[in-house]
């Protein structure tokens, strides 16, 4: 017997295998099998001619005729041909009219004008009529997992759909861990490197049973690229932004249409109750809930909405909808959640105790990490993007094509208004600065103007979720609508494919960095556009239009332009200034090298400059956070020692091993010579010790300084900068030394525990450091022969690399002058009447009575010594 079963599954296999290339749908074969057996003949006999169960006739349901019959069919299609916009472009809020009728043409070539004959129609009948036809055209059988009759393990029918739609062999081990978590009901929180495939977790259970799979994303972009994509693999999906709705698109949406319905958190909220009679025909297989670290105050792109998604557990549990007969499963997917945002997720989004945590490296080996120094303006981009125009334009040099692109914009073209423009999408209102030919002329104009209107020198933010000027779409399978198409058939466009290089993206703080670096690149002969969330909507789309159709070369972009892109040949990911944290950094980074092959993410910061951009609008607790994670930023650009690569996926809680990823800067390089740092981090700690009020060794300084109630006593919080000052003043071998070497010291100190930061909101470097009771250990113990050797940090050796040119007043920051000048000043200060003034304020907190103990005590320490 168990022979007999193993040689009819191995059979059935053969025959599922063979019928699936011959184009038929695995659904339909399965069920065929199910019925007649594994029999080849009889299962097309069976799929062809509708004689069992599932097959039965729209046309023989209604008493009218859906089948696609050629008159109807043609007119269907017709009519979406006329529909179609003949430019491309998408209609204001939707997009529907661009669908292309290949899905018709296709499926009757091979036989399937019954079976699918819905979708083909669905324009052309009203609302009621698509709903009905949705939930009693398509064969009534239950959902392939709950339907073993086919005698197919799990494995063969995942297989079988991932070599059919997708063209993969087999899925990955942790996409197969999130589909076993569904296929038991359980929800699953997926941690997994960008790049990896996530979106197959949730696509997947889309095509095994009959239900729909419902996927709430952040961005209208992100929507729209994954419809795409699905439409080109054979599956039909639809999505729906926050904008205003498109009745048609939602009601088939709702109704069952699409296997796949991509949704923002806002109109999940809004569409509960469609949703509810989704559930229960023909059913939802899973809720998706992709780049689910927006839950999280604690993440990097935190949106408020997503918070409220616990309704989907509260409302889709069976003890809520009785015709359920377990929970809709709520698969929660993203590339960079910290430990605490891990647990804000489960909890904010109230998924069961038992969810599966499916975790895997955040590791990407083919990304190559650096950190160069720049001072990031306009004055360096010279210097730092020669190596790239190089690149780009050698490679049209040699190509000939792009020979004709090399124009630079002049500055005085920049002076049209977008104003005057229609806000419509247009071919004109988009400009590739620096393209093509003479026709062209007019696009540089307007786009340089455009880009110039919409800068803003500030951080860019969350703008809501509608970043297409489309707010919903639907995709059927095989579908590519117009605006799409490849550029290389139109007669505009010149097409990347030839080069070997991928493209660029450029991330930098401000939105006006857009617009400066990408008019510079444009005029160095670049394919370049700005991308920023203040600018036009329908600007936005065709830049990634052009983006994905490999028209630019570079995209020049905050933050806007992150989330999910998947293109798989991107080669360099350049940040241009620090980004606002290691997730988003990492996030970002991930748009590189999705194809595997070797991509570098090189990070252009300042060294000598603290970071400082921040959010406007924040609470005191996100600023914290945000000083936080612009620290870890910081810090990791300074780091001289420890591979990129592993102090990036530590930050994610993973343990790297003790190698390199042998590709870093730091791994290449090796680290730098160490450095005994012992006299000055004796007299540093000593300073900052008097300064606390500590004037023996063996107190708890850490205690002293604060009062019963816990809060510190005035006077009593340690500064770093009293503290520089004090010693550049007593210490005539520290006289020329910079704030940024001692900070730098402060930073390594902090390292090997001995200081920490006192005050309640710490900032991106130390503001009042004090010794922890290891640091007054060390002082008070530290044999004369040992030294303290450490690595410098990346300012430190630019420093000592080049000691005198960071000491100017201007280096030293706002009312703070040059050691000599300040000590004039200082001395000054002791007669006339700016004595007479001065000596009235209150003098800087704990320094007075601190500086007489500190005397005390360096004396004590150099009679030691
Ligand atoms: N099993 C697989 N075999 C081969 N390639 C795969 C497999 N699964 C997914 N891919 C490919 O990996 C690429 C990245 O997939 P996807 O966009 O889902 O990544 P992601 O994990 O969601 O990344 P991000 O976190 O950046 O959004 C896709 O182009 C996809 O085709
Ligand atoms: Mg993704």
């Amino acid at each position: 017997m168990e022979v007999d079963a193993v040689s009819s599954d191995v059979s059935a296999d053969h025959v599922i295998a063979e019928l699936l290339e011959m184009g038929f749908d695995f659904d339909k074969i399965s069920e065929a099998i199910g019925v007649v057996g594994p029999n080849r003949a009889d299962v097309v006999e069976f799929v062809l001619n509708g004689s069992g169960s599932g097959q039965r006739k729209p046309s023989q349901e209604f008493g009218r005729d859906l089948s696609v019959p050629s008159n109807s069919g043609s007119r269907a299609s017709d009519r979406r041909t006329r529909l179609a916009n003949p430019r491309g472009r998408f209609k204001q809020s939707s997009i529907t009219d661009h669908v292309s009728s290949t899905t018709c043409s296709k499926r009757e070539s091979r036989g399937e004008e019954a079976s699918t004959s819905y979708s083909c129609l669905v324009d052309s009948v009203d609302p009621g009529l698509t709903a009905a036809i949705c939930s009693k055209s398509k064969p009534e059988s239950q959902p392939l997992l709950e339907n073993p009759r086919g005698g197919f393990d799990r494995s063969n029918k995942i297989s079988a759909v991932l070599r059919k739609h997708f063209g993969f062999l087999s899925v990955k081990g942790f996409q197969k861990e999130a589909l076993d978590a569904w296929f038991a009901h359980k929800d699953c929180l997926v941690l997994a490197a960008t790049g990896s495939g996530k979106s197959l977790c949730f696509q997947i259970p889309a095509l095994l049973t009959t239900k729909i799979v419902v996927v709430i994303s952040p961005l209208i972009s992100l929507m729209h690229d994954q419809c795409l994509k699905l439409a080109k693999h054979g599956i039909s999906a639809c999505f729906l932004g926050s904008g205003q709705p498109d009745n048609r698109v939602e009601g088939k949406a709702m109704a069952g249409m699409y296997k796949i319905v991509y949704v923002c958190p806002e109109t999940v909220l809004r569409l509960m109750e469609p949703l509810k009679k989704l559930a229960e025909k023909p059913g939802i297989a899973l809720f998706a809930i992709d780049e689910v670290h927006c839950v999280s105050k604690w993440g990097h792109d935190f949106r408020p909405d997503y918070r409220r998604l616990s309704v989907l557990r509260e409302n889709f549990s069976s003890s809520n909808l009785k015709f359920l007969e377990h929970d809709i499963p709520l698969m929660a997917l993203t590339a960079t959640a910290t430990f605490p945002v891990r647990e804000d997720i489960v909890k904010s989004l109230k998924m069961s105790e038992d969810t599966l945590i499916v975790l895997t490296s955040f590791f990407r080996p083919n990304l190559r990490f650096n950190v160069k120094h720049s001072k990031t303006s306009a004055s360096s981009y010279g210097k730092d993007f020669q190596e790239l125009t190089e690149i780009y334009n050698a490679s049209k040099n040699f190509g000939g094509k792009g020979q004709k692109i090399l124009h630079a914009v002049e500055p005085d073209s920049e002076s049209s208004s977008y104003e005057s423009l229609d806000d419509s999408a247009s071919d004109d209102d988009y400009a590739i600065a620096g393209s093509t030919n003479h026709g062209d002329i007019k696009r540089r104009k307007v786009g340089m103007s455009l880009v110039n209107e919409n800068a803003e020198h500030e951080l860019d933010q969350y703008q809501g979720v509608d970043d297409f000027d489309v707010s919903c779409g639907e995709f059927l399978e095989g579908s590519r609508p117009e605006s799409f198409a490849s550029p290389a058939q139109s007669n505009e466009t010149i097409s990347l494919e030839s080069l070997d290089q991928g493209p660029t993206i450029i991330y930098v703080p401000t939105r006006k960095e857009t617009v400066e670096l990408a008019n510079y690149l444009c005029k160095s002969g670049l394919r370049a556009a700005a991308y920023n969330a203040k600018m036009p909507r329908s600007h936005l789309r065709q830049v990634h239009e052009q983006f994905h159709s490999n028209v630019l070369e570079v995209v020049v972009a905050t933050i806007a332009f992150g989330m999910g892109i998947d293109k798989s040949n991107v080669r360099r990911i350049i940040h241009y200034g620090f980004p606002q944290s290691l997730e988003a950094y990492y996030q970002e980074a991930g748009r590189a090298g999705r194809d595997g092959k070797l991509s570098d993410c090189t990070l252009y910061c300042n060294f000598l400059r603290t970071p400082t951009l921040l959010p406007n609008k924040r609470s005191d607790e996100q600023t914290k956070a945000a000083h936080r994670m612009l620290r870890d930023c910081f810090q990791y650009a300074l780091n001289t020692s420890t591979c990129r690569a592993k102090i990036l996926v530590k930050y994610f809680g993973e343990e790297f091993g003790p190698d390199g990823c042998q590709m870093c800067d730091i791994c290449i390089n090796g680290p730098p010579q160490m450095h005994d740092f012992k006299d000055e981090a004796v007299v540093f700690m000593n300073v900052l010790r008097a300064q606390t009020g500590q004037a023996t060794e063996d107190m708890d300084c850490n205690s002293m300084s604060r009062s019963k109630s816990g809060r510190r006593s005035f006077g009593a919080i340690p500064d770093f900068r009293t503290a520089v000052s004090y010693i550049r003043e007593k210490f005539p071998r520290f006289v020329t030394t910079d704030k940024i070497w001692w900070q730098g010291l402060a930073r390594i100190l902090e390292g090997m525990g001995y200081i920490q930061e006192a005050a309640e909101i710490p900032r991106v470097v130390l503001q009042h450091p004090e010794p922890t009771r290891a640091g007054l250990n060390f002082l008070s113990s530290q044999p004369d022969e040992e030294g303290l050797y450490a690595y410098p940090d990346a300012a430190t050796l630019l420093l000592m690399s080049n000691p005198k040119s960071f000491s100017s007043s201007s280096e030293w920051g706002r009312g703070w002058a040059d050691p000599e000048t300040r000590r004039q000043r200082l001395a000054g200060r002791k007669t006339g009447r700016r004595k007479r003034k001065r000596g009235s304020r209150k003098q800087p907190t704990g320094f007075t009575t601190a500086k007489e103990r500190l005397s005390a005590i360096l004396s004590k320490s150099k009679r030691r010594r």
